[in-house]
């Protein structure tokens, strides 16, 4: 399966389960480094190569690799400052019939392949390797990290030592977490996955699939089809902006809670002012969405009570996220939420839920833990943490989403996607797609408003 996202645990675990069935680690070795070769070969196209081959088994990867694309013609040189370690690397290392360099010559390649360390680096990369590597990046104009780039902390997506950017990493036999967490998912360019033919099973953390987003039933109606209710507070752009896209992602009936007069809203959009309390007293609305712009006085405060309380499907986000506390959620059903903090927001959440983590990961699955809601931690390496368990990460987004009110598109598109589904897991995931794929359409430097109104076609690319 290509969805599964192990950790170094795991990934140690799922090569024992093979061998013991049989393969041997030099048959993984050689399925792990051919098929490496196979994407070095065509984004090589001809040029010369260089690997830098290190004391493990990702040092072995790279001598069968080395081997492989010398064998198809190229100009391969092997730069390995220590000789291998494990049995395997080392046969590996006998198997290369080229010269092997201790340090980097001149004459090196267009291609850099660095096979120094993999998911077994165990502590800070220093002395000869960290030269190797500030000497071997910027000389190369490609550079190609297997596995994981070097000094890469394959469970976190930390640096241990001097960060490289690379412009493409090949993921060995299963993804890890730092194929999709920051700060590495930024420095690994494009990432690929080479498998090895692991039986992986059960994934308790995987990549989120490509949804496929069903149209209307055909004995839909407004209601039936999802009636999403927005409720605005102190500042009416950010619940409108939410409003707008929760009406291009499927919902077939959207309404605003609002007591401002909102001259820009498009006449198909319902705005209710009055008691919110007697609003949400509507058992046809399918989710609730509360927190763009709604502040963070006594109002805000009990606006998000009303809505707490009301036993609909809800997403909370932005001020929502900083008034939300366990007296809040008292009484409430968190399996019906889900919360969609940014970093900040996040960290402000665990303060309020006392939770120590201190990584994104470890504070999304903390506070899930804490509150039994479903956990949506946005940024550039967004994940869910998902009432149920386990954590789904999601391919990379453009960067252009960093944009204020972005936030908000998506929060009305997870509700417009609850309402219709019902499913906060699943709802979530379809949103997040959405949301990406509504920011390519829109083109480069969007407005929020703009994201809004892609999102429809964008919804078309997954019918
Ligand atoms: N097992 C399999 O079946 C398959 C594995 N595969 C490949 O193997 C990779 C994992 O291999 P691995 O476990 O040998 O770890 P790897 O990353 O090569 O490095 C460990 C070595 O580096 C050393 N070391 C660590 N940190 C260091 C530092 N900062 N500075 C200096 N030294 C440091 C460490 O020394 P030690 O900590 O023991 O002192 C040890 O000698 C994986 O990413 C994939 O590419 C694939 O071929 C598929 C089949
Ligand atoms: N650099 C980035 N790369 C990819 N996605 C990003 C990036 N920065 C922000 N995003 C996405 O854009 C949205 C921003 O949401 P948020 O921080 O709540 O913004 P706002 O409060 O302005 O609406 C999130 O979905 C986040 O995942
Ligand atoms: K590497």
């Amino acid at each position: 399966m290509t969805d599964h996202v192990l950790s170094v645990e795991e990934m140690r675990a799922a090569e024992r389960a093979a061998m013991d069935s049989g393969v041997s680690e030099w048959q993984l070795m050689q399925r792990a480094g051919g098929g490496a070769a196979d994407w070095i070969w065509r984004i090589a196209a001809g040029r010369a190569v260089t690997v830098l081959c290190g004391p493990g088994n990702n040092g072995g990867d790279g001598y069968v690799i080395a081997e492989t694309l010398q064998r198809r013609g190229l100009t391969v040189t092997v730069v390995a400052p220590v000789e291998p370690a494990s049995e395997t690397a080392r046969r590996a290392r006998d198997g290369f019939s080229g010269e092997i360099a201790k340090t980097l010559v001149s004459s090196s390649g267009e291609v850099l392949v660095d096979c120094l360390f993999g998911y077994g680096l165990s502590r800070k990369v220093e002395g000869e390797f960290a030269k190797l590597l500030e000497l071997a990046c910027p000389s190369h104009s490609i550079r190609i990290a297997i596995d994981v780039p070097s000094g890469i902390f394959a469970d976190s997506g930390e640096w241990l030592g001097a960060s490289h950017r690379y412009d493409h990493t090949l993921a060995l036999g299963a993804w890890k977490r730092a194929h999709f967490l920051m700060p590495a998912r930024a420095d690994m360019g494009n990432t690929r996955l080479v498998p090895i033919g692991l039986d992986l099973k059960d994934p308790a953390e995987r990549l989120s699939e490509r949804p496929r987003i069903h149209p209307p039933e055909p004995d839909s109606q407004k209601y039936t089809r999802g009636l999403v209710a927005v409720v605005a507070g102190e500042m009416p752009g950010a619940p409108l902006l939410s409003s707008l896209a929760a009406m291009h992602a499927g919902a077939g009936y959207v309404k605003l809670f609002s007591d401002h007069s909102h001259p820009d809203a498009p006449a198909e959009l319902v705005i209710e002012d009055g008691a919110l309390g007697e609003a949400l007293d509507d058992e046809r609305i399918g989710a609730v969405l509360i927190g763009p712009g709604l502040g963070r006085g006594s109002e805000a405060r009990d606006r998000l009570r009303a809505a707490l309380n009301s036993g609909h499907n809800l997403v909370l986000d932005a001020d929502a996220l900083h008034l939300l506390d366990r007296a809040m959620l008292d009484g409430a059903d968190p399996a019906k939420m889900v919360v969609t903090p940014h970093d900040g927001e996040l960290a402000k959440l665990c303060e309020t839920f006392d939770i120590t983590a201190t990584d994104k990961r470890d504070r999304a699955i903390g506070l899930r833990d804490a509150t039994g809601l479903t956990v949506l931690a946005k940024g550039p390496d967004t994940l869910l943490a998902p009432a149920q368990g386990g954590v789904v990460y999601f391919p990379q987004g453009s960067s252009w989403l960093s944009v204020a009110g972005s936030g908000d598109v998506l929060a009305g598109m997870i509700a417009a996607r609850l309402a219709v589904t019902g499913d906060a897991v699943g709802a979530t995931q379809e949103a997040v797609w959405l949301h990406q794929e509504a920011s390519r359409l829109a083109g480069p430097s969007f407005t929020a408003g703009q994201l809004a109104d892609a999102v429809r076609a964008a919804l078309a690319l997954f019918l």
